[in-house]
């Protein structure tokens, strides 16, 4: 068996499709939704993300913020900048792109930012919404895990689904995502016995460890859609001098011969992470004007 490949670049180009529609019918309203992306500090992968979100938000037709803060920025500061967001009606979503230094609380900062402008779905009222199943703005790389799953396989009913991995941002909002798709939904992380045992259950396995090839050939059941989440940079003398490349949680090569189908690593659910911001955007913005969130951008 030699696994179909999820084209994540190509299904967020299609998201971004369906934004960029939205988007123009929104500004027959005079209306255009607009996107703050604060950065502190100078991670230089935080920076790369936050130039694609502010590329890719200015594409869409959408009004793009940035804001750029030093790497000793106190708390407060942050906080008064989030509150200035808030109030803000330009702004209709705002992302403080992680992680932030460590002497700024990250739950603190963004528990600031208004429930209905957290557009990352990291809020605690976002994450309890969710949890309850009450509409809630949905983190960006779970929604655009369960939309390729949605695509490749139709109705998720039933499904034994394994998520490997328990973070705010993945792990737990993927598993409540999941439960609410009907799966059968086991949770496993650093403690789980027999891990290998639990994994092969999975017909749908969506992993979020952030270790490289940590999860081999024999953990997955054959015919299992998996999902790799990670993005973890490696040397690769290979392309020269100091070069490095991605990889992704997932042994691929060795994986692609067990299962049905799998994302790769770069150009699976990187790119529909960012997509999904600008959908989330979106729909923070119709909500906020009182019209109903677009069908084809949520779950
Ligand atoms: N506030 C947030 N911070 C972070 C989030 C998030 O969703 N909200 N997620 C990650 C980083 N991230 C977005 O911020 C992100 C990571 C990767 C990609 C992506 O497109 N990856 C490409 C490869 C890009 C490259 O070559 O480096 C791929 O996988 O094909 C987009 C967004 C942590 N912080």
């Amino acid at each position: 068996m030699t696994a179909a490949i999820i084209d994540g670049k190509a299904f967020a180009g299609e998201i971004r499709e369906r934004v960029a529609n939205q988007v123009a019918r929104l500004k027959e309203m005079d209306i255009v939704p607009g996107l703050a992306v604060v950065l502190v500090g100078d991670d230089p992968a935080s920076e790369i993300y936050v130039r694609n979100k502010n590329r890719q938000t200015e594409e869409a037709g959408m009004a793009s913020f940035e804001h750029r803060l030093g790497e000793d920025t106190e708390e407060q500061e942050l906080v008064e900048l989030v509150r200035r967001l808030n109030a803000d009606p330009q702004v209709h979503g705002i992302l403080v792109q992680l992680p932030l230094p460590d002497h700024i609380d990250e739950n603190l900062v963004i528990n600031a930012i208004d429930p209905a402008k957290d557009v990352d779905g990291f809020h605690v009222i976002n994450a309890g919404r969710l949890a309850t199943g009450q509409s809630a703005m949905v983190p960006c790389t779970p929604l655009g895990c369960l939309l390729m799953l949605r695509d490749r396989l139709g109705d998720l009913s039933g499904r034994e689904a394994v998520v490997i991995g328990r973070s705010n941002i993945v792990g737990k909002p993927m598993a409540q995502l999941l439960l609410r798709e009907n799966c059968t939904v086991t949770v496993c992380h650093s403690r789980t016995r027999d891990i290998a045992d639990v994994v092969r259950r999975g017909e749908i396995v969506v992993a979020a460890v952030g270790r490289r090839d940590f999860v081999p050939a024999d953990w997955i059941r054959r015919g299992a859609t998996v999902i790799d989440v990670g993005i973890n940079r490696i040397d690769a003398p290979e392309k020269g001098e100091g070069k490095t490349r991605l990889v992704g949680d997932v042994q691929f090569d060795a994986v692609k011969d067990v299962a049905d189908a799998i994302t790769p690593v770069p150009g699976g659910v990187g790119p529909m992470t960012i997509a999904c911001l600008l959908a989330n955007t979106v729909t923070a913005c119709c909500l906020s004007h009182g019209l109903p969130a677009p069908q084809d951008l949520t779950v």
